[in-house]
């Protein structure tokens, strides 16, 4: 039986009493715009406008979550503010610096905190009260040690299965996640963790922080820029349920806003030309190339007669409108106002020679098509696909832009023969982005940029997020070991110094509130292979136990794995199947086939209890199980195979299974027990040996015993085979 908190009734009261003024201020409100008889139809406008955010105001985490008493004060802390009828505070909403203590307070350092209470609320009912730091007297803080950092509210918020999306944490954001939320900088703020360490939860609590605390940059809009759709449809709700519904939320890929979508892949190689710094140098040359008049004179047909421009003038032109750096869309406009007045000053002064009068002005000069074929020869004007789609199949162009910056094995990387079509890629995207914003100068800007999982951006999408962010306020989340595709790195300045000049904050989160231990262990071998340098966070998640491996054979693997994730079904939790993105539809069809309900991963349809996740699209996301089918074939399919095993083993809160027919890649062996699926229960080692004859039985305790002898001590060995 559990026991009640002694303050139980009347905190649920002082709960209930938030929720009444809440409902009833809203209510007002609401009526109060109701009745305003708005005059004009600009203000009925803005009085909807309100109206629906009002009605959308009232969010749907728990109203109040926290109380904290000092000497003589005591203050609750909520989603929001509430005020009563006398206009006194009864909620202090998260965001304000009045509840910076209550998330700075640790059992280790409670600052001058003598209670630290977290409600847990389910529909207005406290379901319980837990009371983190009391100050009986000085010595009993000195002496808290250990795990009590970690709160026990934040255990039970763990704990809570999943529902496919992301929530808000406000009421359990730990003291090192508050000081990035909150973090001063209004440079670049990177905040670098492993798997699972709030990376993401902690940049849209920041995105919320700022919105409340920094008008000045709410005002000039904010984003949030996710690496995938799938992955912004996981965390997109959060943000609205912090009550911040006027931030931007959008996938890399739709950054650029011309025709271009990205249906190509391509290699590694080319990805990583394209993606470059050196790229931008490319465009820039190449755009400036078909820039000039190399003919001697232009004449121009007027009637009977010709306005004859001599070259020199041309180029003298050109050379002006090209020194004042303008895009080259309104260079162009320059350029035409300013040929045609050179056009029309030469006509006047030939007129003026032979004593006959004017017959054109500049503007009947605009309107003839020579002088405009002409234009296009000097200054041409193309869209960025025609730019680019131009660039890339013109060898001697290309050659002529990528002179000393590319080399000719890079160059064969980015020709292509027109007959390929349109088949543009993600690197494409960015360099139109990049010749987009040379051509036409205009882009969509930002006060402040927060990027998720931008350890995989290339330096050309990182000008494309500078360029959107002039003030250089980011923050930027993600993890240099997850790292899995063509751009990887040893340290966050390479990728950085791309995106604003100033110097960038580095915060390091270290605890793992995701992934469990066992799963975490098995995960961290693959970062093993790749460098020592490279290590997983710290977990605190206990997990189910172990990781389970199931061998199964080519014609079964599809079935096991579906009939695995249909078992995890049965008992409530949600799982991923997550697979090489080449093996992907034939999955789909298989769960089509059986009638299985398996939510489309990569549609971002994450509203079933199981869902197929291409290992591509994975990062990010979390599930309670991870079944990972036949990692050789992910391993083999990635650019950075170890990498990329890491991050679909680190998706799960609380258990991994791996089912393959191929053998494991390295990284497994030591767990590779391999069990056919089914055997639920695995037997332990003592079962299996009395399974085994005596024969046997002796063949194996010889066999151990000099494996134990070479690596450690035969005491040892004798004590483990008498357990
Ligand atoms: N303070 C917290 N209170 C409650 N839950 C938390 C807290 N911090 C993190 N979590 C939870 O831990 C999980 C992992 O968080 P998140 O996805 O932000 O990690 P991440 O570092 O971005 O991981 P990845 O590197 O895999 O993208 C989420 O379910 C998140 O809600």
């Amino acid at each position: 039986m559990t026991v009640q908190h002694p303050e139980f009734e009347q905190e649920q009261k002082y709960v209930e009493h938030a929720y009444d003024l809440l409902d009833r201020g809203l209510a007002e409100a609401e009526q109060n715009i109701v009745n305003f008889d708005a005059l004009h139809r600009s203000t009925a406008h803005a009085l909807n406008r309100a109206l629906a955010i009002l009605r959308n105001s009232r969010g749907s985490g728990q109203l109040v979550f926290g109380r904290m008493d000092r000497e003589g004060e005591q203050l609750y802390i909520g989603r929001r503010r509430v005020y009563d009828e006398e206009r006194d505070l009864v909620v202090v909403g998260w965001h304000a610096p009045a509840a910076a203590s209550f998330y700075d307070a640790t059992p280790q350092d409670p600052g001058d905190l003598t209670l630290k209470r977290v409600f847990i609320e389910e529909d207005r009912r406290l379901q319980r009260i837990v009371d983190e730091v009391i100050r009986a007297s000085a010595e009993s803080i000195a002496t808290s040690e250990g795990d009590a950092t970690i709160s026990d509210a934040l255990l039970q918020e763990l704990d809570r299965s999943r529902d496919g999306a992301m929530r808000e944490v406000v009421a359990t954001i730990q003291a090192e996640q508050y000081r990035v939320i909150r973090h001063e900088s209004d440079g670049v703020v990177v905040v670098q963790g492993g798997p699972g360490t709030g990376k993401t939860v902690v940049g849209l609590h920041r995105a919320a922080w700022l919105a409340f605390n920094r008008p000045d940059i709410r005002q000039q809009g904010m984003l949030v820029v996710a690496p995938s759709s799938a992955l912004l449809t996981y965390f997109s709700g959060v943000l609205p349920s912090l009550d911040v519904s006027d931030i931007d939320q959008m996938d890399l890929e739709s950054l650029y806003g011309g025709e271009a979508r990205a249906t190509a892949i391509e290699t590694a190689e080319a990805a990583r030309v394209k993606g470059s710094a050196e790229m931008s140098v490319v465009l820039q040359r190449a755009l400036q190339q078909r820039i000039g008049w190399d003919e001697d004179e232009l004449l121009l047909p007027l009637g009977a007669d010709r306005i004859r421009i001599p070259g020199d003038d041309i180029r003298q032109v050109v050379d002006d409108v090209r020194a004042r750096t303008l895009p080259h869309t309104e260079a162009r406009d320059v350029l035409r106002q300013a040929m045609s007045a050179l056009a029309s000053k030469r006509h006047a002064e030939d007129q003026r020679l032979q004593n006959r009068p004017v017959r054109a002005t500049e503007a009947t000069i605009r309107r003839l098509s020579a002088f405009n074929n002409a234009l296009d020869r000097m200054w041409p004007t193309f869209t960025p696909e025609e730019f680019l789609r131009s660039l890339y199949s013109t060898q001697s162009w290309l050659t002529a832009a990528a002179d000393g910056i590319l080399t000719s094995d890079e160059r064969a990387r980015l020709f292509r023969s027109t007959l390929d079509g349109e088949a543009w890629t993600r690197a494409d995207l960015f360099c139109l982005d990049e010749a987009s914003y040379l051509l036409n100068g205009d882009v969509m800007t930002y006060g402040h940029i927060v990027l998720d999982e931008a350890q995989d951006l290339s330096p050309m999408e990182a000008r494309a997020l500078a360029r959107r962010c002039p003030s250089g306020s980011f923050t930027v989340l993600g993890d240099l070991a997850q790292a899995t595709g063509v751009w990887v790195r040893d340290s966050w300045e390479e990728l950085t110094s791309h995106l604003a000049d100033s110097r960038a904050s580095i915060n390091t989160l270290s605890v793992g509130y995701r992934v469990p231990a066992l799963a975490l262990e098995l995960a961290a071998r693959q970062l093993r292979l790749v460098s020592t340098e490279l290590t997983p966070p710290q977990s605190i998640r206990a997990g189910r136990g172990e990781p389970q491996m199931w061998q199964t054979s080519d014609d079964e693997l599809f079935d096991d794995v579906l009939d695995l994730a249909g078992r995890y079904r049965a008992e409530g939790l949600t799982s991923a199947v997550i697979v090489a993105d080449s093996l992907y539809d034939q999955f789909l069809d298989a769960a089509a086939g059986r009638g299985d309900k398996l939510g489309d991963g990569r549609d971002g349809d994450f509203a079933f209890e199981a869902t197929l996740v291409p290992v591509s699209l994975s990062k990010g996301l979390e599930f309670d199980v991870v079944i990972l089918a036949e990692p050789a074939l992910v391993a083999a399919e990635s650019v950075q195979a170890a990498r990329q095993l890491y991050v679909a083993m680190t998706r799960c809160t609380q258990q991994l299974d791996i089912v393959h027919s191929a053998p494991l890649p390295a990284g497994f062996a030591e767990l590779a027990a391999d069990q056919p699926v089914g055997a639920i229960e695995t037997p332990s080692l003592s079962e299996l040996f009395s399974l085994l004859t005596e024969q046997d039985q002796a063949l194996v305790e010889a066999l151990v015993r000099r494996l134990v002898v070479r690596g450690g001590s035969a005491v040892e060995m004798d004590e483990e085979l008498a357990r």
